[in-house]
């Protein structure tokens, strides 16, 4: 037998409450090395908080994880990104009266510094096609094209994992179709794991899908096996 390969991430028993509340309850959760994974689930489904967890927003009530072989369950947040950890979060971290290059180098630097920084911040510019706006205060760009300085500034952290929350939310049906021709691009050399309420991105886009129903993962699978899985039909897809 081969020696099994070593999943870039792993969750065990994974548990997180708030006040009497099971936002996530004892999920094991596996992310296989250059895969694009969708997270689905319905609105409180714990989708938000299970990736919180994962980067280090908020602590577990319980559970492990594991990033790359190594137990980072009481990592901090910056240590993640150190260990090649991205994450964006719906618009929170855009500074407005910044240019767009100084957004993505204040990402970039969490990282590197000097030239390296710069260079990084160029970089994921011209990859998101916003080089042309790199001095352009950030509030002033389009919904649409700060949806994607936000990809920019995770990718300025060359992530092995870049972590996506609801990316699409919002864009046009072209500025998505830019969206998923990007995410194309950036596996497998980056694994992507995306919280989506789109389906046509999801089914498109995705290798596999997890879903989550009341803080658990109810199903697994190619977008095919989950648009026919029953379950999954009845807690999610059916009432879409
Ligand atoms: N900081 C918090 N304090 C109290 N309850 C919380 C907190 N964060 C999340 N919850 C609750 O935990 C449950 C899961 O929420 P979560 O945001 O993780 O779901 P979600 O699947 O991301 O939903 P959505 O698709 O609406 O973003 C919900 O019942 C929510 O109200």
């Amino acid at each position: 037998m081969g020696v099994a390969a070593v999943s870039l991430l792993t969750t065990s028993g994974l548990t997180r409450h708030f006040s009497g509340i099971h936002a996530v309850e004892g999920v094991d959760f596996t992310l296989e090395a250059g895969e694009i994974r969708a997270l689905i689930g319905s609105n409180g489904a714990g989708k938000t908080t299970l990736v919180s967890m994962i980067c280090g927003r908020i602590p577990p009530s319980a559970g492990e994880i594991h990033f790359d072989g190594r137990d980072i369950t009481r990592w901090p947040a910056h240590r993640r990104i150190m260990a090649g950890m991205a994450y964006t979060f719906q618009i929170s971290s855009i500074y407005a009266g910044l240019p767009v290059f100084e957004n993505v180098a204040l990402a970039a630097r969490r990282k590197r510094r000097g030239r390296a920084a710069e260079a990084a911040t160029q970089e994921a510019l011209m990859r998101v096609g916003l080089w042309e706006r790199a001095d352009q205060p950030a509030g002033d760009l389009a919904y649409g094209h700060q949806r994607l300085l936000e990809i920019a500034m995770g990718l300025a952290q060359s992530p092995r994992l870049l972590i996506l929350d609801e990316p699409t939310q919002g864009l046009s049906e072209g500025e998505i179709a830019a969206f998923k021709a990007l995410i194309r691009e950036l596996a497998p050399a980056t694994t992507i794991l995306l919280i989506e309420h789109n389906m046509s991105v999801v089914m498109e886009l995705a290798e596999r899908v997890t879903v989550m129903d009341m803080g658990r993962i109810l199903a697994e699978g190619t977008p095919a096996e989950i648009r026919a899985n029953r379950a999954v039909q009845a807690a999610y897809l059916g009432t879409g």
